[in-house]
């Protein structure tokens, strides 16, 4: 897959700015955490890449091909999981095949032999293989985060989003989604764009970090960059009380 270019992407809401100039280049299967305080422009930027907002100026680039509207290609990781609680793991990872299908098929849900493959080999590569049976409603929080990324794989995306995929997780179970996304994003080539608050999980499992502060990029570059000074920067521009726990929770 050719690399992701995003050039110059601004997106204003009225008055707000939400992103501004944005620019990089993401190369074929790297893994990059995006940080930033609330408000950032984390979502906003997500979203422009998934096709579900347009920029205001800008555009995102896959190789030479400029990249408009919703996108089967590229599969979508949230911070919520959004599964059908009484079906299976399996069934669960199975609808991320209807997104590349056309609708009549979608509608009748019929699935081809190599789909069904395909969610198979997902679930095993999120660790749920034995559990491809179980309803997704019985299942813990982490596990139902990680039928989320397997759907996703169905999908057999070129690109692989997450906005906060494990916020609402508790540390342990966080630790094993983000590695399992990592495991996942690594055995099939896939570039990753995950977006974290958490920035001993981001330094743990990121392999580049693109920071923004109110809509700008304001650090890019890898984990020996990515020093205490940095995250102050990214996140706690004047607050020395919250710089100094920062620097506490990252030793
Ligand atoms: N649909 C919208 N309409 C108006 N303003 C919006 C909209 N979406 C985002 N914004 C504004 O754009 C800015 C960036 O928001 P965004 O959700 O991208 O930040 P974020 O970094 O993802 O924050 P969080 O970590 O809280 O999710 C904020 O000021 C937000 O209020």
């Amino acid at each position: 897959m050719p690399a992701i270019n995003v050039e110059n992407l601004t997106k204003r809401y009225g008055d707000t700015v939400a992103l501004e100039d944005a620019s990089f280049t993401i190369p074929e299967g790297e893994f990059v955490v995006l940080l930033g305080p609330s408000g950032a422009g984390k979502s906003t930027l997500l979203r422009i890449l998934n096709g579900l907002t347009e920029p205001t100026e800008g555009g995102v680039y896959m190789g030479d091909r400029k990249l408009s509207g919703r996108r089967s290609d590229i599969g979508m990781v949230f911070q919520m999981h959004y599964l059908v609680e009484s079906m299976s793991a399996y069934k669960n990872a199975l609808t991320g095949a209807l997104s590349r299908e056309d609708l009549v098929r979608s509608l009748l849900t019929w699935y081809d032999t190599p789909d069904k493959v395909n969610a198979l080999e997902a679930l095993d590569t999120v660790g749920l293989l034995d559990e491809a049976q179980q309803r997704a409603g019985s299942m813990s929080g982490g596990q139902k985060q990680r039928v989320g990324i397997a759907r996703a794989l169905v999908q057999q995306p070129d690109l692989m989003l997450a906005d906060e995929p494990v916020a609402s997780l508790d540390p342990k179970a966080a630790e094993e989604v983000m590695g399992y996304m990592r495991d996942a994003a690594k055995e099939r080539t896939l570039t990753t764009i995950a977006s974290l608050h958490q920035v001993g999980l981001a330094r743990e499992f990121g392999e580049r970090y693109i920071g923004l502060r109110d809509g700008r990029v304001v650090f890019d570059g890898g984990k020996d960059d990515l020093t205490m000074d940095v995250v102050d920067e990214i996140y706690y521009e004047d607050d020395e009380e919250a710089s100094a726990a920062t620097q506490e929770a990252i030793q």
